[in-house]
């Protein structure tokens, strides 16, 4: 049997409480330059014509609906929806993977779970993860290089300096087929195993995730201090964007279309 042609969705996860930011309202609806947080992300989605549906998954209706309305005004040819949150991270996407499967009758699903809090993500970047697709048929992370030595710790004290090219860190979005995902996730949560990312969950199950690296700027507000840093970098993006008429990025002599660097394909 034959698959149709990929439809994309978005999970977005907003459904958390924001502790270590410490504010009354949680971090991904406070104001960041005129709008709200997870506003950046969700005008990143909705711009881009492959992505069929966007799940805002969160308890806060008063905030998110006014907001989901307007887009949907904007954006009429996307469906979006909000469903409940759950106790985790984890808890909240399974219920928004839940959602899209009710949602869509295509049988090429991929879905791309980004967090409310990242609002610096760029229209390059999702570009070049939805196209690793290709190459990555069980999934793919957004994941950044160490810059810094990695040391691993104990009680205060350093017991091991570890080879930091053997590491990345991990960003969203983090993409896969619908239905890999979400056996992967419920895998987990029936046997106990305390899933942080997608990825996790994918290779907890035995799947191939694959790694496409991504901006160092993509980052998630988790501490007061940033949102500044984001206010920073979105103006920074936008005049990068202005500057730069066809701005060929550094990964053009890439023969696969994962768009990694040679240190990546070693
Ligand atoms: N039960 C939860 C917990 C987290 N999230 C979302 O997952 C993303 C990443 O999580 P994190 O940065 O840890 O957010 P919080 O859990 O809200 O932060 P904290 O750990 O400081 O409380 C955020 O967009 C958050 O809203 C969610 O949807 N449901
Ligand atoms: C998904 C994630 O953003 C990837 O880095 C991260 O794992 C979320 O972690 P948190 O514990 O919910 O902050």
């Amino acid at each position: 049997m034959s698959l149709q042609t990929p439809e994309f969705w978005v999970v977005i996860p907003a459904a958390g409480r924001g502790s270590r930011m410490q504010q009354s309202t949680a971090k991904q609806y406070l104001e960041l330059s005129g709008r709200k947080v997870i506003e950046y992300s969700l005008e990143r989605f909705s711009q881009d014509q492959e992505i069929r549906g966007i799940i805002i998954v969160t308890d806060d209706d008063e905030t998110v609906l006014p907001i989901i309305e307007k887009f949907q005004q904007s954006y009429p040819k996307i469906h979006f929806q909000i469903t409940r949150g759950g106790a985790e991270r984890a808890d909240s996407v399974r219920l928004g993977l839940k959602a899209v499967k009710t949602l869509s009758t295509n049988d090429n699903v991929w879905v791309l779970v980004h967090d409310a809090a990242r609002p610096c993500l760029t229209t390059t970047d999702l570009i070049r993860l939805k196209q690793s697709a290709k190459s990555f048929s069980e999934g793919a992370i957004l994941a950044a290089p160490i810059v810094d030595t990695l040391k691993q710790i104990k009680c205060s004290r350093i017991t091991e300096t570890h080879n930091r090219q053997l590491f990345m860190r991990a960003l969203t979005p983090q993409m896969a087929p619908l239905k890999l995902l979400s056996e992967a996730v419920e895998h987990c949560q029936k046997n106990n195993v305390l899933i942080t990312d997608e990825a996790q969950a994918l290779e907890t199950f035995g799947a191939s995730v694959g790694v496409v690296e991504g901006r160092h700027d993509n980052i998630k507000i988790t501490y007061p201090e940033d949102l500044a840093l984001a206010e920073f970098i979105l103006k920074q993006q936008a005049s990068e964007l202005e500057n730069s008429t066809v701005k060929r990025n550094a990964f053009s002599n890439d023969t696969d279309n994962t768009g990694n660097s040679d240190r990546m394909k070693k």
